[in-house]
């Protein structure tokens, strides 16, 4: 039965309240207006900022919402003036949008894009400015311009990345957030050089990334910190050299490093979002010209410091989002690189359910073990 142009009831996980389980609802999703694209998602995985947002962290962050922004899936309608994507083709929803032709997008200097920002934080669409989700008429927020743990979704169309239907939807959904942060993060935020010495504080789906991402730019050691011992082993298959746990020691961890490596490293990565950590990682970095990046999402009201002489003396605080990709540029690049074999995927994925264990999925992030989890729609 033809869809296009029709409401569309399908399954959701709608948060109605920060911390409150998922309720899989009966949703109803309207047509896509005029540059907008309606998306059959087959496949979504889990990222640590969904839990973030659910766990009311999140000072954008809005309820009832549809969360989720690593997913995959197939255009099922498009919306007036929609050129770039057509029903059946395979995408990518972006969070980090691309217009090219804003002042961010035309800056050359970054990928944030300002066209649909201002409607994605506060969870609306930038035609009406209302959503176009509703559960027996209750208007449900979007979340990140993506709202993926849903059979459907409505994005703006400057938010969907063209792919390969070659590549399998089931992998390349860590596409749309992760692996690319990470790998972005070292390529083109820090831009590591071979030779370099990184250090990179969080071993989670982003920090192996950073650390695969590490690898293949020559980096001679790279160091591995967390707290959980059991992720060196996995680690060393992304490219870690070295693992320090904090709790092994008792100076400061930003000393430890500094003793290691002869006066500190040339890069570090903060992929945890914990302010005391990232003063570590700017701190561990070689006075003249060692910059940390920042990647890990820290909480509202959360607020990094350090001594201003540590910036005076040459180090360099920096920060990054979505790794500094342009998506729907650089996103079907990567999904090519995986179909090459030239970035890992598959090795980030350790579990996989349905949208219908999705709260099953949310308790598996803090177990030991858990990278992510990729959820089929099909409940
Ligand atoms: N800037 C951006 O564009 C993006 C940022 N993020 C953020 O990156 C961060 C990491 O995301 P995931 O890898 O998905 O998270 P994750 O939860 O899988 O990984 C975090 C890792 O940090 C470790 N850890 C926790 N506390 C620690 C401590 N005090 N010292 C050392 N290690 C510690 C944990 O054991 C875990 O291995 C999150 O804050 C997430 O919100 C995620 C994607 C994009
Ligand atoms: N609403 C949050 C913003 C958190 C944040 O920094 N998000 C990252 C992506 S995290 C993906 O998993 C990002 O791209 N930021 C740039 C942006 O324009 O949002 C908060 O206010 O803390
Ligand atoms: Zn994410
Ligand atoms: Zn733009």
């Amino acid at each position: 039965m033809a869809t296009q142009g029709q409401v569309i009831t399908c399954k959701a996980a709608v948060a109605w309240e920060p911390n409150k389980p998922l309720v899989i609802e009966d949703v109803q999703v309207d047509p896509p207006q005029a540059g907008e694209v309606r998306i059959k998602i087959l496949y979504t995985a889990l990222c640590h900022t969904d839990a973030y947002t659910w766990g009311g962290k999140d000072p954008e962050g809005l309820f009832p919402c549809i969360l989720g922004h690593e997913a995959a899936g197939i255009v099922e309608s498009v919306g007036e003036s929609v050129t770039e994507v057509q029903p059946g083709d395979h995408v990518i929803p972006c969070y980090q949008a691309e217009c090219r032709e804003c002042k961010f997008c035309k800056s050359g200097k970054t990928n944030l894009c300002g066209k649909v920002r201002a409607a994605t934080g506060v969870g609306i669409m930038m035609n009406d400015r209302k959503s176009r989700f509703s559960v027996n008429g209750k208007p449900i927020y979007h979340f990140m311009g993506t709202s993926t743990f849903s059979q459907y979704t409505v994005v703006h169309d400057v938010s969907v990345a063209k792919i390969d239907p070659k590549a399998p939807l089931e992998k390349v959904c860590l596409l749309g957030c992760g692996v690319p942060t990470g790998l972005g993060a070292v390529w083109n935020t820090a831009k590591v050089e071979a030779g370099s010495i990184v250090a990179i504080f969080g071993l989670g789906t982003v920090g192996l990334a950073v650390a695969e991402g590490a690898k293949s730019a020559g980096a001679s050691r790279i160091i591995g910190i967390d707290i959980d011992s059991n992720k060196f082993d996995i680690a060393k298959n992304f490219g870690v050299t070295e693992f320090i746990n904090p709790k092994d020691h008792d100076k400061p961890i930003q000393q430890v490093i500094v003793d290691l490596t002869d006066g500190g490293v040339d890069y570090s990565f903060e992929c945890i979002g914990n302010v005391s950590i990232m003063r570590s990682a700017l701190e561990c970095c070689h006075k003249g010209w060692g910059t940390s990046v920042i990647v890990g999402v820290a909480a509202s009201g959360q607020e990094i410091s350090t001594r201003p002489f540590q910036l005076v003396t040459g180090r360099v605080w920096k920060g990054t989002a979505f790794g500094g990709f342009k998506s729907r540029s650089q996103v079907p690049w990567l999904v090519d690189k995986y179909l090459k074999k030239e970035i890992k995927v598959d090795e980030y994925i350790t579990h996989n359910l349905n949208l219908g264990e999705i709260n099953k999925a949310f308790d598996l992030m803090h177990e030991r073990g858990c990278l992510r989890c990729v959820l089929s729609t099909d409940i």
